[in-house]
């Protein structure tokens, strides 16, 4: 480093307290933004699973090619200072118009609840990802490289030491942001009328990018900011490019071969260059199938949330919303690095196996395949029960309107005597429950809670189905000035006709003397069955992502090792359009078929990768480097030495002209 860094704590750089908490708080706004995306495209903007997975994981693929373009402005224009800061404020600008974009009551003019302008939304919501991507993607490869440069050339302790915390704030930052933006999502709310808050769910993200920005702004005066060193991507390509072109000119066989087609680079770029620029293809070709890893470990957010709306979130008295499910991915990370790191593979080592990098990463891929198979026995479970309670649902409601068209029959006048054909017959969006009232009485009733109202119930009529959430609910009848409460629990995705008979007594409460018929069973597959795929998916990301992270870094040349993160980060991007691609061209009718297409690919991948892995061998980039740099002296010595030979027989020779000139001279004077 070649700067000195005014104050340290503890032996570490006062500026890094900076850097760490900027990264808390926009991971915080990233993950907190991501848990709800899938749903707030599902319920708010109404799309239909797939497109909404679609768009997702577009976004996320956006979000990992925008690393390149960050890297590329902050190493050849900006800086890394100034790229954060000036991409922080269009990431911010961006989780505000997500915020503004879940504002229903902008474009709702008749009030009911619903946006009338779904396109002003859609855009808006649009502009915004495209943003955030254009952010967090551009910061992405400049914060983590920017808290490394904070250190100086002693610190290798205590910059691993950074790092590691840099990681655990992520997942820190991860894990609150999973908990809170669902509970936030889950409330209602709204000036006009009341809906679920993806305004509040985005706008806290939205907040805590500012805060973000102004606490890396706060420390600006401690940092040490390098200077830009021109783009070292950009000689890597042209490089590349003019090794191509030689080869192609020299593609004769009268020309001989060169051991390595970078070799064609020669006649114009250093030796080091095209040494760096070998070491770095080598890991770039091992990469090539890394991305299918990633198509697996993103569906958390979309197909894995999506799946977690089908089942029942109750934890004893806790209740668990389904975006919040993946708030077990950092919860496992915070927990299983320390214990790989500390037991698992020193207890390897000890058993004296080699378990090197990239051999942990095939297992990680391994297991990631394994949290698939279990996603896809979770769904079959989902199915099964399912289709378990549409044959209860069928065979009940013929027992219901058996018994409903005896009660009309007995007191209804001929023209209100025919049942409804409106009921619900699929299983009410978004965990909610569907619920309605039967007036079996002569006077009309009318029902209320305190988030719906039934309206005023005629005698021997329905009311119209309200949605209502999960938990203890009290209703409140009324009938001229009297009334009685009724209250029963719910449990997600159910629905209830509740009966009102001729004989109601209102009193405190008519507790006893309403029936109920349960139309759709609540759900039954129980959320906790997902933690087996998520344990899978997190025990893969550890051995994967982790010690891909590690390897990246430990094979790039001193120069390129941000060409190489930028190229980690780009194997996430592909992942994502995989995942686009699979969905689109696999159009399986079951869930469940198409995670097991996804495990298989991912075994059939995972084969290909260890072979790549077996035939590649690990190399010391420093020392690497070191030799090179050794033999430019030597070759400087070498050149130098001849230089001073050539200059003494030079002189030598002169001397000997200037002998015989002399010679010749006395001799014509003689
Ligand atoms: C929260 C998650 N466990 C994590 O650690 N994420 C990292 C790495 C992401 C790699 C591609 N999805 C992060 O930097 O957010």
């Amino acid at each position: 480093m070649a700067g000195t860094i005014n104050k340290e704590v503890c032996g570490y750089p006062l500026s890094i307290f900076f850097i760490v908490v900027n990264e808390f708080c926009e991971r915080f706004s990233y993950y907190g933004m991501r848990a709800v995306l899938v749903l707030y495209f599902k319920y708010f903007l109404r799309w239909d699973d797939d497109l909404a997975t679609s768009i997702y994981h577009t976004f996320v693929a956006l979000c990992y090619l925008t690393p390149i373009l960050g890297a590329i402005v902050a190493d050849s224009w900006l800086g890394k200072f100034k790229t954060i800061i000036y991409l922080s404020i269009v990431y911010a600008i961006g989780q505000v118009a997500m915020a503004v974009s879940a504002i229903h009551d902008i474009t709702d003019t008749d009030r009911d609840g619903t946006p009338d302008n779904m396109t002003f939304h859609v855009v808006l919501s649009m502009v915004g990802l495209f943003l955030i991507a254009l952010g967090t993607g551009g910061i992405k490869p400049c914060v983590a490289a920017f808290g490394g440069d904070q250190f100086s050339d002693h610190q290798d302790r205590q910059r691993r030491t950074f790092f590691s915390v840099f990681y655990l704030c992520i997942n820190g930052g991860s894990l609150l942001s999973t908990i809170i933006t669902p509970i936030l999502r889950a409330q209602d709310c709204g000036i006009h009328s009341q809906q679920k808050c993806y305004s509040l769910a985005f706008g806290v993200p939205a907040a805590l990018m500012l805060v973000a920005l102004v606490v890396f702004i706060v420390g600006s005066g401690m940092y040490y900011k390098a200077e830009p060193q021109g783009n070292i991507m950009l000689d890597v390509c042209k490089c590349i490019g003019f090794a191509i072109k030689n080869r192609y000119r020299h593609r004769s066989n009268q020309y001989p071969k060169r051991q390595h087609w970078m070799d064609w680079a020669e006649e114009k770029y250093d030796k080091l260059l095209i040494a760096q620029i070998k070491m770095v293809l080598k890991v770039l070709f091992l990469y090539i199938p890394l991305p299918m890893f990633w198509t697996l470990f993103d569906q958390k957010g979309s197909r894995w949330t999506l799946q977690a709306t089908t089942m029942n979130g109750y934890f004893g008295s806790l209740v668990i919303q389904p975006d919040q499910m993946q708030t077990v991915n950092p919860i496992l990370i915070l927990t299983l690095v320390p214990i790989m790191d500390s037991v698992i593979y020193p207890l390897i080592n000890k058993c004296g196996l080699n378990f090197t990098p990239l051999k942990r990463m095939t297992v990680g891929m391994l297991l990631a395949a394994i949290a698939f198979v279990c996603a896809a026995l979770v769904q079959i479970e989902i199915d099964v029960s399912r289709k378990q309670l549409l044959y209860l649902f069928i065979s009940s409601s013929h027992f219901y309107f058996f018994f409903l068209n005896l009660i009309f029959r007995k007191h209804c006048p001929p023209s209100h005597q025919h049942p409804r054909t409106d009921d619900i017959t699929s299983k009410p969006q978004e965990g909610n429950n569907a619920i309605r009232f039967v007036n079996g009485m002569k006077t009309a009733v009318n029902v209320s809670i305190p988030a719906a109202n039934f309206g005023l119930i005629e005698p021997f009529s329905y009311s119209n189905y309200s949605l209502i959430k999960n938990g203890k609910v009290t209703f409140t009848l009324w009938s001229g000035s009297q009334s009685c409460e009724y209250s029963t629990d719910f449990g997600f995705g159910s629905s209830y006709t509740f009966f009102i008979p001729s004989t109601l007594v209102f009193g405190p409460n008519c507790q006893e003397s309403i029936t109920a018929a349960e139309d759709i069973k609540p759900n039954s597959v129980h959320m906790a069955l997902q933690i087996p795929q998520y344990f899978f998916i997190t025990a893969g990301e550890v051995m994967f992502s982790v010690t891909g992270l590690e390897f990246s870094y430990s094979q790039a040349p001193s120069n390129m090792k941000a060409v190489l993160q930028a190229g980690w980060l780009f194997t996430v991007a592909i992942g994502n359009f995989i995942v686009l691609i699979v969905a689109e061209l696999a159009k399986l009718p079951k869930q469940w078929a198409e995670y097991v297409l996804f495990a298989s690919l991912l075994v059939a991948v995972c084969f290909i990768f260890s072979i790549m892995a077996y035939f590649y061998t690990y190399i010391d980039p420093a020392e690497i480097e070191a030799q090179f740099k050794k033999n430019v002296n030597e070759d400087d010595e070498d050149n130098k030495h001849k230089l001073q030979k050539t200059e003494v027989e030079m002189n030598k020779r002169d001397s000997i002209k200037c002998h015989d000139e002399d010679d010749k001279d006395k001799q014509t004077k003689m």
